[in-house]
């Protein structure tokens, strides 16, 4: 069966689910050690190999694929098959289904099993399509029990019970997202990287990083539908110092209404074509000039949209600069935030990820050259390959240590009533 007519675009429920009664079990899980640092006891459990991060705008699933584990029924085996091949056999579903496979991450180590690590995400606005498709698939005899962050964890966990008998087992989404980043950072040597020479095109090149995440402080910035900036101090020690919901809902939202694009893809490249200064009013449309005093170039934007005001300036501004005005705008604003937060808090690693910058050269060099200059060079922005996958994969993290804690509990107890 074609994946399209299952994933059509369908509305679902906006009722909120039960908050307030999971909100006690999503704080506490205070496990702090990193899955790398406890010994490997080889469990049985099928939760742990699904993590999905339900957002405002996508849904991240992450997929560790591994032998079956002994013991495990002919049932699960099959439904496991079933479930492999339906997942490794497409790279899209639907229309806006995508498998990442730029990103899987081959002999991974989780539970004492080797396996390899999938990328899937798709519109979270196609969320009751996607049900109709694991429920035509019996996928859902796979697994009765997923690991869910992100607000769609809590807005559709009865639909996922009710509808496909799965029930989700919750964590906080910024609690996970701490954990990816540095689950992501410890086991891959080129997943952050920076940008060098951002302003010259010619010259412009990504650079590894190497950043250890258990060198504390630094600071993420999510940048989602909307923006959350974290203070992160400890494995699981964060606080949330800012956001902004001026965030990549906001741009695509824009552009959608400015051009009449309708895709992410589709604003980006429509962005790349534009030219912002037709849209913005700059120091120099003000100044003549630079503004010596205050130390502001001429090709600072003064204010974003500013030539929108006139009649004449509107009718020449095209979609592509209009998308381009767009995109400096959020870009910027966000850049200012993160800056803002960091020189507060005094940190100089900044570590920005999320889908908006998923295919964006133009705001990752953006935020690297804004970040640098503004802070004379002492703040360095830095960037994640698996972008907006860190929730996913951190509840995935968080659920095995749960499940560890308990089998060495058992263990414990096991001892304790022998040697009595
Ligand atoms: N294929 C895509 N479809 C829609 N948006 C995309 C796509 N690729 C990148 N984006 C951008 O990524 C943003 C969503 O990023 P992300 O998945 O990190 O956040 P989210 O979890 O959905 O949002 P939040 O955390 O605020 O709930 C979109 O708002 C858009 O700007
Ligand atoms: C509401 C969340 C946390 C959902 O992921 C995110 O979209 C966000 O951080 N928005 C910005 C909210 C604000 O600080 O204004």
């Amino acid at each position: 069966m074609d994946t399209d007519e299952l994933f059509a675009e369908s509305p679902i429920s906006d009722r909120p689910s039960s908050l307030s009664s999971s909100s006690e079990s999503l704080y506490s899980s205070s496990c702090s050690t990193a899955v790398t640092g406890l010994p490997f006891t080889r469990v049985h459990l099928d939760s742990q190999w699904f993590g999905v991060d339900i957002g405002g705008s996508l849904v991240k699933c992450v997929y560790f694929e591994c032998p079956v584990a002994n013991g495990s029924s002919q049932e699960e085996s099959l439904g496991i098959a079933e479930m492999r091949e339906f997942l490794k056999s497409n790279r899209t579903y639907g229309s806006s289904g995508v498998r990442d496979d730029h990103l899987e991450m081959p002999s991974q180590e989780f539970g004492g099993r080797k396996g390899t690590l999938h990328f899937i995400k798709f519109a979270t606005s196609r969320m009751s399509g996607f049900m109709n498709m694991v429920r035509e698939y019996n996928l859902n005899d796979f697994s009765k029990v997923v690991c869910a962050t992100g607000g769609g964890a809590f807005k559709f966990e009865d639909d996922f019970q009710e509808r496909l008998g799965i029930a989700l087992h919750k964590y906080d989404e910024m609690e996970t997202l701490v954990r990816g980043v540095q689950y992501f950072c410890r086991h891959l040597p080129d997943e952050c990287y920076y940008w060098e020479n951002p302003k010259k095109p010619d010259l412009a090149r990504k650079k590894v990083f190497k950043f250890d995440p258990g060198i504390y402080p630094f600071i993420i910035v999510n940048i989602g539908s909307g923006v959350s900036i974290l203070h992160v101090t400890g494995p699981s020690q964060f606080k949330r110092i800012g956001g902004t919901s001026v965030g990549g809902g906001t741009f695509l939202g824009l552009c959608s209404l400015l051009t009449g694009c309708d895709n992410f893809q589709d604003a980006i490249t429509l962005a790349e074509k534009g030219d912002h200064t037709k849209v913005d009013k700059m120091v120099r449309d003000i100044y003549g000039g630079d503004y010596h005093k205050l130390g502001l170039s001429g090709n600072v934007v003064a204010s974003s949209f500013g030539h929108m005001m006139h009649k004449d300036r509107r009718d020449e501004a095209s979609p592509a600069d209009l998308a381009r005005a767009s995109l400096v705008t959020v870009t910027n604003n966000i850049g200012a935030i993160a800056r803002m937060c960091a020189s507060i808090v005094g940190i100089e690693r900044v570590v920005f990820v999320g889908n908006y910058l998923c295919d964006n050269v133009l705001s990752t060099q953006m935020l690297s050259y804004a970040m640098e200059y503004w802070s004379q060079g002492s703040i360095r922005a830095l960037f994640l390959r698996h972008e907006g996958y860190f929730g996913a994969l951190g509840g995935m993290i968080m659920k095995l240590e749960e499940e560890l804690a308990t089998e060495s509990g058992k263990e414990d107890d096991y001892k304790r009533s022998d040697s009595e």
